[in-house]
Protein backbone atom coordinates (compact mmCIF):
# COMPACT_ATOMS: atom_id res chain seq x y z
CA UNK A 1 0.00 0.00 0.00
CA UNK A 2 1.63 3.53 -1.08
CA UNK A 3 2.53 5.75 1.80
CA UNK A 4 1.75 9.76 2.18
CA UNK A 5 3.35 11.14 -0.42
CA UNK A 6 5.86 14.39 -0.50
CA UNK A 7 6.04 14.66 -3.97
CA UNK A 8 4.11 16.83 -6.15
CA UNK A 9 4.55 16.30 -10.06
CA UNK A 10 4.83 19.83 -11.39
CA UNK A 11 5.00 18.85 -15.30
CA UNK A 12 6.17 15.99 -17.16
CA UNK A 13 7.75 16.16 -20.92
CA UNK A 14 7.99 12.87 -22.51
CA UNK A 15 9.08 10.22 -20.15
CA UNK A 16 10.91 12.90 -18.27
CA UNK A 17 9.20 14.69 -15.26
CA UNK A 18 9.86 18.15 -12.77
CA UNK A 19 8.71 18.03 -9.11
CA UNK A 20 9.08 19.03 -5.65
CA UNK A 21 9.63 16.61 -2.50
CA UNK A 22 9.00 18.49 0.45
CA UNK A 23 11.40 17.30 3.43
CA UNK A 24 11.63 18.04 6.97
CA UNK A 25 15.02 20.29 6.73
CA UNK A 26 13.27 21.82 3.23
CA UNK A 27 12.02 21.05 -0.88
CA UNK A 28 13.97 19.45 -2.73
CA UNK A 29 13.32 20.18 -7.04
CA UNK A 30 13.47 17.42 -9.13
CA UNK A 31 15.32 16.36 -11.47
CA UNK A 32 17.88 16.27 -8.66
CA UNK A 33 21.55 16.11 -8.48
CA UNK A 34 22.69 14.76 -4.51
CA UNK A 35 26.49 15.91 -4.44
CA UNK A 36 28.44 13.29 -2.11
CA UNK A 37 29.38 14.26 1.88
CA UNK A 38 32.07 11.17 2.15
CA UNK A 39 32.65 11.25 6.22
CA UNK A 40 30.47 13.77 6.90
CA UNK A 41 32.12 16.39 5.05
CA UNK A 42 32.50 17.46 1.29
CA UNK A 43 35.88 16.68 0.29
CA UNK A 44 37.28 20.78 -0.98
CA UNK A 45 33.64 22.49 -0.59
CA UNK A 46 31.88 24.33 2.27
CA UNK A 47 28.12 24.05 2.58
CA UNK A 48 27.95 27.52 1.39
CA UNK A 49 29.40 26.65 -1.70
CA UNK A 50 27.69 23.56 -1.80
CA UNK A 51 24.06 25.70 -1.71
CA UNK A 52 25.28 28.11 -3.50
CA UNK A 53 25.99 25.74 -6.65
CA UNK A 54 22.56 25.06 -7.02
CA UNK A 55 22.30 22.10 -4.27
CA UNK A 56 18.92 21.20 -2.72
CA UNK A 57 19.83 17.88 -0.87
CA UNK A 58 23.36 15.98 -0.32
CA UNK A 59 24.45 12.50 0.84
CA UNK A 60 25.57 11.96 4.10
CA UNK A 61 27.81 8.57 4.18
CA UNK A 62 25.86 5.75 6.89
CA UNK A 63 29.44 3.39 6.76
CA UNK A 64 31.80 5.59 7.24
CA UNK A 65 29.58 8.01 9.85
CA UNK A 66 28.51 4.65 11.91
CA UNK A 67 32.18 3.53 12.31
CA UNK A 68 33.68 6.70 13.30
CA UNK A 69 32.24 8.89 15.18
CA UNK A 70 29.04 6.73 15.79
CA UNK A 71 25.88 6.93 15.10
CA UNK A 72 24.37 7.33 18.55
CA UNK A 73 27.44 10.16 19.28
CA UNK A 74 25.88 12.44 16.39
CA UNK A 75 22.17 11.76 17.58
CA UNK A 76 23.52 12.89 21.10
CA UNK A 77 24.80 16.26 19.03
CA UNK A 78 21.50 17.09 17.18
CA UNK A 79 21.72 14.76 14.31
CA UNK A 80 23.80 15.28 10.74
CA UNK A 81 22.57 18.57 10.08
CA UNK A 82 23.54 20.01 13.25
CA UNK A 83 26.94 18.27 13.14
CA UNK A 84 27.49 19.56 10.19
CA UNK A 85 26.30 22.72 9.60
CA UNK A 86 24.52 21.46 6.72
CA UNK A 87 21.26 22.64 7.26
CA UNK A 88 19.38 21.25 4.87
CA UNK A 89 18.02 17.82 3.42
CA UNK A 90 19.81 14.66 3.45
CA UNK A 91 19.70 11.18 1.82
CA UNK A 92 21.92 8.48 3.50
CA UNK A 93 22.46 5.20 2.10
CA UNK A 94 21.44 2.22 3.88
CA UNK A 95 25.73 1.35 4.04
CA UNK A 96 25.21 -2.29 2.49
CA UNK A 97 26.71 -1.00 -0.97
CA UNK A 98 29.65 0.39 0.89
CA UNK A 99 30.69 -2.77 3.29
CA UNK A 100 30.39 -4.72 -0.19
CA UNK A 101 32.59 -2.67 -2.10
CA UNK A 102 34.90 -1.62 0.76
CA UNK A 103 35.94 -3.77 3.55
CA UNK A 104 36.88 -7.53 2.03
CA UNK A 105 36.23 -9.14 5.23
CA UNK A 106 32.41 -9.48 4.78
CA UNK A 107 30.10 -11.81 5.41
CA UNK A 108 25.93 -11.96 3.67
CA UNK A 109 23.55 -13.96 5.75
CA UNK A 110 19.77 -13.71 6.09
CA UNK A 111 20.27 -11.88 9.24
CA UNK A 112 22.59 -9.29 8.47
CA UNK A 113 26.02 -8.42 7.15
CA UNK A 114 28.86 -8.80 8.90
CA UNK A 115 32.52 -7.37 8.15
CA UNK A 116 35.19 -6.18 10.08
CA UNK A 117 36.22 -2.18 10.31
CA UNK A 118 38.56 -0.43 8.46
CA UNK A 119 39.29 1.98 11.09
CA UNK A 120 39.53 -0.77 14.26
CA UNK A 121 38.97 -4.25 12.18
CA UNK A 122 36.82 -4.55 15.21
CA UNK A 123 33.80 -6.74 13.95
CA UNK A 124 30.54 -5.19 12.43
CA UNK A 125 27.10 -6.38 12.08
CA UNK A 126 25.15 -4.64 9.48
CA UNK A 127 21.47 -5.60 9.69
CA UNK A 128 18.27 -3.61 8.30
CA UNK A 129 17.48 -2.91 11.67
CA UNK A 130 20.81 -1.65 12.58
CA UNK A 131 20.76 0.12 9.45
CA UNK A 132 17.46 1.95 9.77
CA UNK A 133 18.43 2.46 13.36
CA UNK A 134 21.51 4.18 12.58
CA UNK A 135 19.75 6.32 9.83
CA UNK A 136 17.05 7.36 12.31
CA UNK A 137 20.07 8.58 14.95
CA UNK A 138 21.96 10.50 11.88
CA UNK A 139 18.72 12.12 10.97
CA UNK A 140 18.44 11.35 7.50
CA UNK A 141 15.12 13.06 5.65
CA UNK A 142 15.76 9.91 3.29
CA UNK A 143 16.48 6.72 4.45
CA UNK A 144 17.14 3.74 2.46
CA UNK A 145 16.54 0.21 2.66
CA UNK A 146 19.05 -2.66 3.24
CA UNK A 147 19.77 -3.66 0.51
CA UNK A 148 22.25 -6.11 -1.53
CA UNK A 149 23.60 -4.98 -4.68
CA UNK A 150 25.41 -7.37 -7.16
CA UNK A 151 28.56 -6.46 -9.22
CA UNK A 152 27.81 -7.18 -13.44
CA UNK A 153 28.48 -9.40 -14.52
CA UNK A 154 26.63 -11.64 -12.23
CA UNK A 155 25.01 -15.79 -12.78
CA UNK A 156 21.19 -15.46 -13.29
CA UNK A 157 20.96 -17.15 -9.73
CA UNK A 158 22.83 -14.89 -7.90
CA UNK A 159 21.10 -11.78 -9.53
CA UNK A 160 17.92 -13.60 -8.36
CA UNK A 161 19.32 -14.72 -4.63
CA UNK A 162 20.42 -10.75 -4.05
CA UNK A 163 16.51 -9.58 -5.12
CA UNK A 164 14.84 -11.96 -3.45
CA UNK A 165 17.26 -10.89 -0.03
CA UNK A 166 16.73 -7.26 -0.81
CA UNK A 167 13.05 -7.82 -0.95
CA UNK A 168 13.05 -9.90 2.25
CA UNK A 169 15.29 -7.05 3.66
CA UNK A 170 13.03 -4.15 2.49
CA UNK A 171 10.12 -5.68 4.37
CA UNK A 172 12.29 -5.24 7.42
CA UNK A 173 13.78 -2.07 6.85
CA UNK A 174 9.75 -1.16 6.24
CA UNK A 175 8.80 -2.37 9.57
CA UNK A 176 11.77 -0.98 11.06
CA UNK A 177 11.26 2.29 9.97
CA UNK A 178 7.74 2.33 10.90
CA UNK A 179 8.26 4.49 14.52
CA UNK A 180 9.97 7.22 12.08
CA UNK A 181 8.12 11.00 12.58
CA UNK A 182 6.25 12.09 9.84
CA UNK A 183 7.38 13.87 6.40
CA UNK A 184 10.64 11.06 7.28
CA UNK A 185 10.68 8.88 4.22
CA UNK A 186 12.44 5.33 3.41
CA UNK A 187 13.02 4.66 -0.14
CA UNK A 188 12.73 0.57 -1.54
CA UNK A 189 15.32 -0.16 -3.79
CA UNK A 190 14.90 -1.82 -7.18
CA UNK A 191 17.52 -4.96 -7.65
CA UNK A 192 17.47 -7.43 -10.60
CA UNK A 193 20.65 -7.20 -12.24
CA UNK A 194 20.57 -6.78 -16.08
CA UNK A 195 17.67 -9.22 -16.11
CA UNK A 196 14.36 -7.61 -17.25
CA UNK A 197 12.41 -10.71 -15.79
CA UNK A 198 13.77 -10.24 -12.58
CA UNK A 199 13.44 -6.30 -12.51
CA UNK A 200 10.21 -6.53 -12.96
CA UNK A 201 9.47 -9.08 -9.79
CA UNK A 202 11.33 -6.52 -7.90
CA UNK A 203 9.71 -3.54 -8.82
CA UNK A 204 6.11 -5.22 -8.27
CA UNK A 205 7.20 -6.88 -5.24
CA UNK A 206 8.73 -3.51 -3.63
CA UNK A 207 5.53 -1.30 -4.32
CA UNK A 208 2.96 -4.09 -2.88
CA UNK A 209 5.31 -3.42 0.39
CA UNK A 210 4.92 0.43 -0.12
CA UNK A 211 7.47 3.22 -0.25
CA UNK A 212 7.69 6.92 -0.02
CA UNK A 213 9.71 6.66 -3.14
CA UNK A 214 12.35 4.08 -5.37
CA UNK A 215 15.60 3.82 -6.26
CA UNK A 216 16.84 1.72 -8.88
CA UNK A 217 19.83 0.26 -7.18
CA UNK A 218 22.13 -2.72 -8.97
CA UNK A 219 23.25 -0.61 -11.99
CA UNK A 220 26.57 1.52 -12.23
CA UNK A 221 28.79 -1.41 -11.33
CA UNK A 222 30.32 -2.51 -14.64
CA UNK A 223 27.86 -2.43 -16.95
CA UNK A 224 27.90 -1.01 -20.34
CA UNK A 225 25.53 2.69 -20.49
CA UNK A 226 23.34 0.82 -22.97
CA UNK A 227 22.42 -1.96 -20.12
CA UNK A 228 22.22 0.67 -17.73
CA UNK A 229 19.45 2.78 -20.19
CA UNK A 230 17.87 -0.86 -20.84
CA UNK A 231 16.98 -1.73 -17.55
CA UNK A 232 15.88 1.60 -16.81
CA UNK A 233 13.25 1.35 -19.36
CA UNK A 234 12.14 -1.75 -18.17
CA UNK A 235 11.92 -0.49 -14.10
CA UNK A 236 10.75 3.27 -14.61
CA UNK A 237 7.63 2.49 -15.78
CA UNK A 238 6.69 -0.65 -13.43
CA UNK A 239 6.80 2.36 -10.31
CA UNK A 240 4.05 4.43 -9.30
CA UNK A 241 4.04 7.62 -11.06
CA UNK A 242 3.47 9.72 -8.32
CA UNK A 243 6.81 8.87 -6.01
CA UNK A 244 10.30 9.99 -6.69
CA UNK A 245 12.69 7.67 -8.66
CA UNK A 246 16.51 7.60 -7.60
CA UNK A 247 19.48 6.38 -9.51
CA UNK A 248 21.79 5.25 -7.08
CA UNK A 249 25.56 5.69 -8.06
CA UNK A 250 24.92 7.89 -11.59
CA UNK A 251 26.53 9.29 -13.27
CA UNK A 252 28.02 11.19 -15.57
CA UNK A 253 26.26 14.67 -17.14
CA UNK A 254 25.11 12.03 -20.63
CA UNK A 255 24.08 9.59 -17.73
CA UNK A 256 22.04 12.37 -16.33
CA UNK A 257 20.73 13.50 -19.36
CA UNK A 258 19.44 9.90 -20.98
CA UNK A 259 18.21 9.08 -17.26
CA UNK A 260 16.25 11.82 -17.19
CA UNK A 261 14.86 11.63 -20.24
CA UNK A 262 13.64 8.13 -19.13
CA UNK A 263 11.75 9.26 -16.16
CA UNK A 264 14.54 9.14 -12.93
CA UNK A 265 13.98 12.31 -10.64
CA UNK A 266 16.99 11.69 -8.26
CA UNK A 267 20.72 10.64 -8.76
CA UNK A 268 24.15 10.49 -6.55
CA UNK A 269 27.83 10.49 -7.94
CA UNK A 270 30.99 10.91 -6.94
CA UNK A 271 32.38 11.92 -10.16
CA UNK A 272 32.35 15.90 -9.80
CA UNK A 273 34.11 15.66 -6.63
CA UNK A 274 36.29 12.57 -7.21
CA UNK A 275 37.43 13.90 -11.15
CA UNK A 276 37.49 16.99 -9.78
CA UNK A 277 40.42 15.99 -7.62
CA UNK A 278 41.80 14.55 -9.66
CA UNK A 279 41.71 17.48 -12.25
CA UNK A 280 39.01 16.49 -14.26
CA UNK A 281 36.56 19.64 -15.14
CA UNK A 282 33.14 19.14 -16.18
CA UNK A 283 31.95 21.89 -18.76
CA UNK A 284 29.34 22.72 -21.42
CA UNK A 285 31.67 21.34 -24.16
CA UNK A 286 32.48 18.05 -21.89
CA UNK A 287 35.34 16.97 -19.79
CA UNK A 288 38.52 18.79 -19.88
CA UNK A 289 41.48 17.01 -18.31
CA UNK A 290 43.09 20.22 -16.92
CA UNK A 291 46.69 18.09 -15.80
CA UNK A 292 47.09 18.09 -19.71
CA UNK A 293 50.26 20.10 -20.96
CA UNK A 294 48.67 22.32 -23.42
CA UNK A 295 46.89 24.56 -21.12
CA UNK A 296 49.64 25.72 -19.85
CA UNK A 297 49.84 29.03 -21.74
CA UNK A 298 46.30 29.32 -21.64
CA UNK A 299 44.66 32.56 -20.66
CA UNK A 300 41.39 31.89 -21.30
CA UNK A 301 38.69 30.68 -18.37
CA UNK A 302 37.30 27.18 -18.46
CA UNK A 303 33.59 28.86 -19.81
CA UNK A 304 33.41 32.65 -19.85
CA UNK A 305 29.53 32.46 -20.10
CA UNK A 306 29.46 30.16 -16.83
CA UNK A 307 27.35 31.85 -14.32
CA UNK A 308 29.83 30.32 -11.57
CA UNK A 309 32.40 32.71 -10.59
CA UNK A 310 34.89 30.23 -10.77
CA UNK A 311 34.56 28.63 -14.03
CA UNK A 312 34.48 32.20 -14.97
CA UNK A 313 37.25 33.68 -13.30
CA UNK A 314 40.07 31.85 -13.27
CA UNK A 315 42.32 30.98 -16.59
CA UNK A 316 43.00 27.53 -17.36
CA UNK A 317 47.14 28.19 -17.25
CA UNK A 318 46.37 29.02 -13.15
CA UNK A 319 43.78 25.43 -12.94
CA UNK A 320 46.60 24.10 -14.36
CA UNK A 321 49.41 25.42 -12.80
CA UNK A 322 47.65 24.24 -9.21
CA UNK A 323 46.70 20.96 -10.28
CA UNK A 324 50.23 19.67 -11.85
CA UNK A 325 51.51 21.11 -8.50
CA UNK A 326 49.24 19.32 -6.29
CA UNK A 327 47.81 22.39 -4.25
CA UNK A 328 44.51 22.08 -2.52
CA UNK A 329 42.76 24.86 -4.04
CA UNK A 330 42.99 23.03 -7.40
CA UNK A 331 41.41 20.44 -5.85
CA UNK A 332 38.77 22.50 -4.23
CA UNK A 333 38.28 24.99 -6.87
CA UNK A 334 37.47 21.86 -9.29
CA UNK A 335 35.26 20.22 -7.46
CA UNK A 336 33.22 23.33 -6.72
CA UNK A 337 33.58 23.83 -10.67
CA UNK A 338 32.14 20.37 -11.43
CA UNK A 339 29.34 20.48 -8.46
CA UNK A 340 28.05 23.81 -10.16
CA UNK A 341 28.07 22.05 -13.76
CA UNK A 342 26.16 19.69 -13.03
CA UNK A 343 23.80 21.79 -10.74
CA UNK A 344 23.20 23.99 -13.76
CA UNK A 345 22.56 20.79 -16.23
CA UNK A 346 20.08 20.13 -14.00
CA UNK A 347 18.42 23.08 -13.79
CA UNK A 348 18.67 23.39 -17.40
CA UNK A 349 16.71 20.04 -17.98
CA UNK A 350 14.07 21.23 -14.74
CA UNK A 351 12.97 24.47 -16.90
CA UNK A 352 13.20 22.72 -20.20
CA UNK A 353 10.91 20.30 -18.93
CA UNK A 354 8.94 22.69 -17.30
CA UNK A 355 8.60 24.68 -20.72
CA UNK A 356 8.15 21.32 -23.08
CA UNK A 357 11.00 21.39 -24.78
CA UNK A 358 13.03 19.31 -23.48
CA UNK A 359 14.06 16.78 -26.32
CA UNK A 360 15.81 20.24 -27.99
CA UNK A 361 17.40 20.86 -24.81
CA UNK A 362 18.73 17.19 -25.03
CA UNK A 363 20.18 18.17 -28.36
CA UNK A 364 21.36 21.02 -27.80
CA UNK A 365 23.23 19.57 -24.57
CA UNK A 366 24.57 17.16 -26.28
CA UNK A 367 25.68 18.77 -29.60
CA UNK A 368 27.46 21.14 -26.91
CA UNK A 369 29.39 18.19 -25.44
CA UNK A 370 30.41 16.48 -29.44
CA UNK A 371 31.91 20.34 -30.12
CA UNK A 372 34.38 19.70 -27.66
CA UNK A 373 36.96 22.16 -25.99
CA UNK A 374 37.64 24.36 -28.97
C1 LIG B 1 28.66 4.15 -8.32
N1 LIG B 1 27.67 3.16 -8.67
C2 LIG B 1 26.75 2.76 -7.76
N2 LIG B 1 26.62 3.27 -6.52
C3 LIG B 1 25.61 2.56 -5.94
C4 LIG B 1 25.10 2.65 -4.65
C5 LIG B 1 25.67 3.69 -3.69
C6 LIG B 1 25.06 5.03 -4.01
N3 LIG B 1 25.91 6.11 -3.48
C7 LIG B 1 25.91 6.20 -2.02
C8 LIG B 1 27.28 6.65 -1.47
C9 LIG B 1 28.34 5.57 -1.72
C10 LIG B 1 29.67 6.02 -1.13
C11 LIG B 1 30.14 7.32 -1.78
C12 LIG B 1 29.09 8.37 -1.56
C13 LIG B 1 28.91 8.65 -0.07
C14 LIG B 1 28.45 7.36 0.60
C15 LIG B 1 29.51 6.31 0.35
C16 LIG B 1 27.13 6.90 0.02
C17 LIG B 1 27.76 7.93 -2.15
C18 LIG B 1 24.09 1.72 -4.26
N4 LIG B 1 23.59 1.75 -2.97
C19 LIG B 1 22.68 0.82 -2.60
N5 LIG B 1 22.22 0.82 -1.34
N6 LIG B 1 22.22 -0.13 -3.47
C20 LIG B 1 22.63 -0.19 -4.76
O1 LIG B 1 22.16 -1.08 -5.51
C21 LIG B 1 23.62 0.77 -5.20
C22 LIG B 1 24.12 0.73 -6.51
C23 LIG B 1 25.13 1.62 -6.87
N7 LIG B 1 25.85 1.78 -8.01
Amino acid sequence: MSLPNHFELLATNGAARTGRLTTPHGVVQTPAFMPVGTAGAMKGLHWREVRDAGTDIVLGNTYHLMLRPGAERIAALGGLQAFTGWNGPMLTDSGGFQVMSLSDLRKVSEKAVTFRSHIDGAKVELSPERSIEVQRLLGADIAMQMDECVRLPATRDDIERAMRLSLRWAERSKRAFETAPDGYMLFGIVQGGDIPEMRHISARELVKIGFHGYAIGGLAVGEPQAVMLAMIDETAPALPVDCPRYLMGVGTPEDLLEAVARGIDMFDCVMPTRNGRHGMAFTRFGQINLRNARHADDPRPLDEESEWPATRDYSRAYLHHLVRSGETLGAMLLSEINVAYYQHLMRGMREAISQGIFADFRERTRAGWAKGDI
